[in-house]
């Protein structure tokens, strides 16, 4: 028993089974030339809620996160086997538009990396890239995007400033406003606080909360308790193998498998 580590007493119970299914993941396998990374991974990822992957470093949630937006295509001698899909189509099939999925998956890494642009260019980029160019678009897009995650009070003054002059948490938030701007499906989070302080982490939590009422978010985080804080489903990985998922409640104060309870009580390692 950990209920320590939870404190969303308050949280709903839910169960997988109930949930509406974005991304099914099937006997996933990945290997970096002959090393296996990923083995035989199968998980549903729920739609329009946050999921955590937790584990210790090197066990693959990274790894198992960039499949999603095909990032390891571009791992020279990165394989995987099995299937990935989303909405039901499988993402690794022949013909997939990569450059499509990556708008319809956004991700965000752990160091915020806004553009050497100004902060209205940075936020417009991707639509731009669509060629969207009409002024009045693009404002109200930017506007809508910057107060999406809360940083449109901040910066509403000095749009046209480099996004470089912003601090770290306003950066990753920013960036957050980048990907959400072109308004993907699923929102990739790669331990998006870990460089931040604790108030800017504090607002990014915040903001997960309210974003997954429009997108299904995955993060990849170290903290277990900020798993515990934000996420409503938790996958426990150890070695390349999906060891637990379920409800972040259920993985955090019950959970079913040794190995799980002695990773959340700090007994591994
Ligand atoms: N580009 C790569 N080439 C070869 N091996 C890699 C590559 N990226 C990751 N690996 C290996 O794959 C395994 C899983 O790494 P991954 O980064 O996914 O783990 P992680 O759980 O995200 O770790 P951390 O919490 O330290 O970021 C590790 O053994 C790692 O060394």
């Amino acid at each position: 028993m950990n209920a320590g580590l939870f404190d969303g007493s308050s949280r709903e119970h839910l169960s997988i089974e109930d949930e509406v299914i974005a991304i099914t993941v099937d006997k996933l396998d990945l290997y970096y030339g002959a090393d296996r990374a990923l083995k035989s991974v199968s998980m549903k990822i729920p739609s329009k809620r946050v999921t955590a992957f937790i584990g210790p470093s090197g066990c693959g949630k990274s790894t198992l996160l960039r499949c999603f937006n095909r990032m390891n295509d571009l791992v020279d001698n990165c394989r995987i086997e099995g299937s990935i899909n989303l909405h039901g189509e499988n993402i690794y099939a022949k013909g997939v538009d990569v450059a499509e999925l990556r708008r319809r998956i956004g991700m965000v890494f752990q160091k915020p990396n806004p553009f050497p642009k100004t902060i209205y260019e940075n936020v417009a980029y991707g639509l731009r890239l669509q060629g969207v160019n009409d002024k009045q678009v693009l404002d109200e897009v930017v506007e809508r995007s910057l107060k999406g995650v809360a940083l449109w009070d901040e910066v509403k003054d000095r749009l046209q400033s480099n996004a470089f002059g912003l601090s770290g948490g306003q950066q990753q938030r920013l960036v957050i406003a980048r990907a959400i701007a072109i308004e993907p499906e699923v929102l990739l989070l790669d331990e998006p606080t870990s460089a931040l302080d604790p108030i800017s982490t504090a607002k990014i939590e915040e903001l997960i909360e309210e974003l997954k009422e429009q997108f299904t978010i995955i993060i990849v985080t170290h903290n277990m308790q900020q798993a515990a804080r934000v996420s409503d489903f938790t996958a426990y990985m150890y070695l390349g193998e999906l060891i637990e998922f379920s409800d972040t409640r259920k993985l955090f104060v019950s959970p079913d498998q040794k190995a799980t309870e002695d990773y959340i009580t700090g007994r591994y390692g």
